[in-house]
């Protein structure tokens, strides 16, 4: 819905799995538009692309096998920066600064990038669980909250998640 309201038609996507999101991305670009989709996991892009290719999307799917991070610089080094319109990163949450940070790089001004997981079962919020992903996760809520170079909604459903858009 989000990249349907914001007429987007290059996305980015860190972290497949078997495709469930990216092909819901995928389905709603127009004929033209483009998604890089970003997988470690070579068996999990395997069974995404059968259903890119089952959806007749596979046209606007470009693959990055490997790690996202890896993929994200290689685009910026390649011009590509502030040429997309959306982002959605779901992926090693550790590294959720990194590939923010990586992504605002990439997305053009007004584009959006949204960020899952953001309340982490709600175990952001109980000062009890202080394991080392959830403590990142913690850390980049609080680092997002005051970084001015986006404006941001953290939306409670789900696990959460955080839609920033870039000033
Ligand atoms: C929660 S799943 C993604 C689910 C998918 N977005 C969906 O909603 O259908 C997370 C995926 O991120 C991948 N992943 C984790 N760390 C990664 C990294 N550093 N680079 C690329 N992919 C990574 C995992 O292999 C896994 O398939």
């Amino acid at each position: 819905m989000l990249v349907q309201i914001l007429g987007a038609e290059r996305c980015i996507e860190v972290g497949v799995y078997t495709g469930y999101s990216s092909l819901a991305v995928a389905l709603v670009l127009p004929d033209l538009g483009c998604l890089v989709a970003c997988e470690r996991d070579a068996k999990s892009l395997e069974v995404a692309k059968k259903y890119y290719e089952l959806a007749g999307v596979s046209h606007k799917v470009i693959l990055k096998h490997g790690l996202a991070a890896d993929a994200l610089k290689s685009m910026i080094l390649n011009g590509e920066a502030g040429s997309y319109d959306f982002a959605f990163v779901d992926a090693e949450k550790k590294m959720c600064q990194e590939y923010y940070e990586l992504l605002l790089q990439l997305v053009r001004v007004g584009g959006v990038i949204v960020i899952d997981n953001v309340l982490w079962h709600g175990k952001v919020v109980d000062p009890m669980v202080n394991d080392a992903k959830t403590i990142s996760i913690r850390n980049f809520n609080k680092n997002l909250m005051e970084d001015k170079r986006v404006s941001i909604s953290m939306v409670p459903i789900g696990d959460g998640m955080t839609i920033c858009r870039k000033q």
